[in-house]
């Protein structure tokens, strides 16, 4: 047992608003962006969807179909030109301690351990430093660094890098785990086993998770249901759901014709044209 089983309220949790019963709402969320003075980009048009707790989400599509538009706005680091987002029933107005984001990039501090890097997050919200140094031990273990705690980042392997950022992420207790491409940067071997651990993670600690990928396998491998983008302006075509059995391993998910018409149903979704036919 770790404190991220345990302890939900362990660092305090952000004040309770109306429990809607879901993880994550986006209501009629739209995004301009103003690159040059004369050049609109509609980055996000009306999207809306929402998150059951305990779900795990995808947002596939192809590029600049507003994939990671869309996360940022739910973390609160960019601002939906219109329409909202609420998490727990509470209006995001700017990041918060009930979600928590990965990205394809650790981006660590160099001069910090494993442990320094993890416990940073949790200075910076006021917890007491015995405390700090708890819960970052628990939340690298929970990813499997209990050997590495003490290694800076350039003693780590990249999948050991991520394995720090994703725990840096759990550590804060989040209701909601953001992840954009966490595991797009790793060899094919590391990111099939950090597949496999994310999703035991999620069956342990219940997080709700949205991950952005471009990877069809990966979507439909790791998510309950999939919000398929098109782009130009960015949208939401569908929602799939996967129908996975979570009972099986990523491994045996892997040669099932499940995966495989999934697959071929998902990519037709995202290469949908206006007039509802497919093309290459
Ligand atoms: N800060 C910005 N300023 C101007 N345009 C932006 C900005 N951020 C994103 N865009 C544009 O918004 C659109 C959506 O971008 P976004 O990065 O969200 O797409 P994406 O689906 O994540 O793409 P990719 O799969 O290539 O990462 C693109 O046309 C992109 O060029």
């Amino acid at each position: 047992m770790t404190v991220l089983d345990v302890a939900p309220d362990r660092i305090g949790s952000p004040s309770a608003g109306p429990d809607s019963g879901y993880a994550v709402e986006v209501e009629h969320v739209s995004k301009q962006f103003f690159a040059q003075p004369a050049r609109q980009v509609q980055a996000l048009l009306d999207v809306s969807f929402k998150v059951r707790k305990g779900e795990v989400i995808a947002l596939t599509g192809r590029s600049g179909c507003g994939k990671t538009t869309l996360l940022r706005i739910i973390m609160g680091l960019e601002q939906a030109s219109s329409g909202t987002v609420k998490v727990g029933g509470k209006v995001v107005t700017g990041c918060g301690l009930d979600r928590g984001i990965v990205f394809q990039h650790a981006e660590l501090l160099p001069w910090r351990t494993a442990l320094g890097n993890v416990m940073f997050g949790l200075e910076s919200r006021g917890v007491a430093k015995a405390e700090r140094v708890e819960i970052a031990r628990d939340a690298l273990r929970l990813v499997g660094l209990d050997h590495a705690m003490d290694r800076h980042p350039h003693e780590l392997s990249g999948g050991m890098k991520q394995r720090v950022g994703l725990a840096r992420a759990l550590a804060i207790d989040p209701q909601v785990l953001l992840m954009d491409e966490p595991f797009s940067a790793l060899d094919a071997q590391t990111r099939e086993v950090m597949q496999q651990e994310l999703l035991d993670i999620q069956a342990r600690t219940g997080k709700t998770i949205i991950i952005v990928s471009h990877d069809l396998d990966e979507s439909v491998l790791l998510a309950d249901r999939i919000i398929a983008m098109l782009p130009n302006p960015g949208r939401m075509q569908s929602i799939l759901e996967t129908g996975m059995d979570r009972a099986l391993s990523l491994d045996e998910l892997r040669g099932s014709s499940q995966l495989v018409e999934r697959r071929q149903e998902l990519w037709k979704l995202i290469h949908t044209k206006e007039s509802g036919e497919a093309h290459r």
